[in-house]
């Protein structure tokens, strides 16, 4: 069977898919995630998901902030102005997020007084931290598995044999990131990690661009593992007595 998303992303040979390819293990682990299985056929609890959504909006401001220092880390005024204008669609994005949230039944109130959970914590500011020791390659090799890691979850979720559209409540979440103006969102960003392996010396820089792309990876994957955690009951306890 054809595997588009293994073949959809970065040019053969280049930065992106090399990345990809040496932590295929945490990749695998992180695209095709229990949480992610269980949107395809529709199974996912409730409560996984709405735990998921309060945590992604508190994920995109950061997520924000991360490419507002890409921004500042961008070396023509070309790529600063394209960063604005993804600035811009993240923070709107984050409005949309909170009707989105209200529409699960999580008012905007319960959304602002969540704190952040550990894994929101650890995943965002991982990757700023990435940014601000490095340059915009180390930024947007730590941003990657994000923005084309999304767009292959939703090619694997269409290709699924187990996939359910009628009567699965996810339709909406999984036809966000499989419409064509995201997927190509993320071919873009993979072809700007395949130029930037060529101009910033990748080959030379490998093992330690490797090691941040895979722990975002792994990251990532402790996000989705976040939101089933929080369906078994098995919140921290500091965050139980909050409820
Ligand atoms: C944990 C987590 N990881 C990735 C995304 C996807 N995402 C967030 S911002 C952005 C760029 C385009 O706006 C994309 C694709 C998410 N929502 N939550």
């Amino acid at each position: 069977m054809a595997r588009p998303w293994e073949t959809g992303f970065g040019a053969e040979g280049g930065l992106y898919r090399r990345l990809r390819a040496a932590c295929a293990a945490e990749w695998e682990a992180y695209t095709w995630h229990p949480f992610v299985r269980a949107i395809a056929d529709g199974t996912l609890p409730l409560a996984a998901f709405r735990r998921y959504l309060i945590q992604d909006y508190l994920f995109l401001i950061h997520f924000a902030r991360a490419k507002a220092l890409a921004l500042f880390k961008a070396e023509s005024v070309e790529a600063m102005r394209a960063k604005v204008s993804d600035i811009g669609a993240i923070l709107s994005e984050t409005l949309m997020h909170l009707r989105y949230c209200e529409g699960w039944g999580i008012s905007q109130a319960e959304v602002l007084a969540t704190p952040e959970a550990a894994e929101t914590v650890s995943y965002t500011r991982y990757v700023i931290d990435r940014g601000l020791a490095g340059d915009i390659l180390d930024l947007e090799v730590a941003l990657a598995p994000c923005t084309v890691g999304y767009a292959e979850v939703a090619l694997r979720i269409e290709h699924d044999p187990g996939r359910r559209r009628e009567g699965n409540p996810y339709e909406t979440w999984i036809a966000t990131y499989a419409a064509p103006g995201y997927q190509a969102l993320a071919q873009a960003a993979a072809a700007r990690i395949d130029a930037l392996g060529v101009s910033h010396g990748g080959e030379a820089r490998f093992p330690m661009l490797s090691a941040i792309f895979s722990e975002a990876a792994r990251l990532e994957a402790r996000f989705w593992q976040m939101g089933l955690d929080a369906a078994r009951g098995a919140a921290p306890e500091y965050e139980k007595a909050r409820r």
